[in-house]
């Protein structure tokens, strides 16, 4: 079974590139819709895959990283990224182009890995992370697939290489949040949410 949680966020970028002339030369900003879906074949103790109440913790934290804030690419164009750092208090900055693509990427690689790091207490069963959708428009979206998320050929996402800004990181409930994740700590469901 498939379950799907919907999350959303304002964002801008540019996406260098690109074929579309406005998106590849100007900044412009997406409400952005992102679809978190979880596969097991059991069932918790509610009778759940996955709570969704769970997901609106340190899930939606991540997520909603991006809200409010400007994504750079790490190889744009060096003043380009030192100026929206200067100016933007929420920025946070990719190895890869924010496009639908790499945002379902770089989210996939960030949940799928939150999610192996939490132990679970409600009786969930083999929880996978089966796909991450970003629709950048209410017409256009990308899937991202493990496949994806790990791929060579789309760009290695190592989570080292994705930087918050001090405001990014300070709006998180649990401030330590991404550095925990990146040290492998280990996350422990709360009994009622
Ligand atoms: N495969 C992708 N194509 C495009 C992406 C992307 O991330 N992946 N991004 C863009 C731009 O960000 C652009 O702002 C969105 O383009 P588009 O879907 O064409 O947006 P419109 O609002 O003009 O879409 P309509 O269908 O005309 O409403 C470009 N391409």
């Amino acid at each position: 079974m498939i379950i799907r949680k919907l999350f959303k966020f304002e964002n801008a970028h540019i996406v260098r590139g690109c074929s579309t002339v406005k998106c590849r030369s100007s900044i412009h900003g997406h409400s952005y819709k992102v679809e978190l879906l979880f596969a097991s074949n059991f069932l918790d103790n509610g009778q759940m895959v996955y709570d969704f109440g769970l997901m609106k913790q340190n899930m939606k934290d991540l997520v909603e990283s991006f809200d409010h804030a400007i994504a750079l690419w790490r190889d744009d164009n060096p003043e380009f990224v030192h100026d929206m750092k200067k100016h933007s208090a929420r920025w946070v900055e990719l190895p890869v182009s924010p496009s639908a693509e790499q945002f379902s990427r770089v989210i996939f690689v960030m949940i799928d890995k939150l999610l192996s790091l939490t132990s679970t207490i409600n009786g969930e069963k083999e929880v996978k992370m089966h796909s991450v959708i970003v629709h950048e428009t209410d017409t256009g979206y990308a899937q991202c697939f493990s496949a994806d998320a790990y791929s060579k050929n789309m760009g290695k996402i190592k989570l080292e290489e994705i930087i918050f800004s001090r405001q990014v990181l300070n709006d998180f409930t649990d401030k330590e949040l991404f550095e925990k994740i990146k040290r492998g700590e280990k996350f422990l469901n709360p009994e009622s949410v």
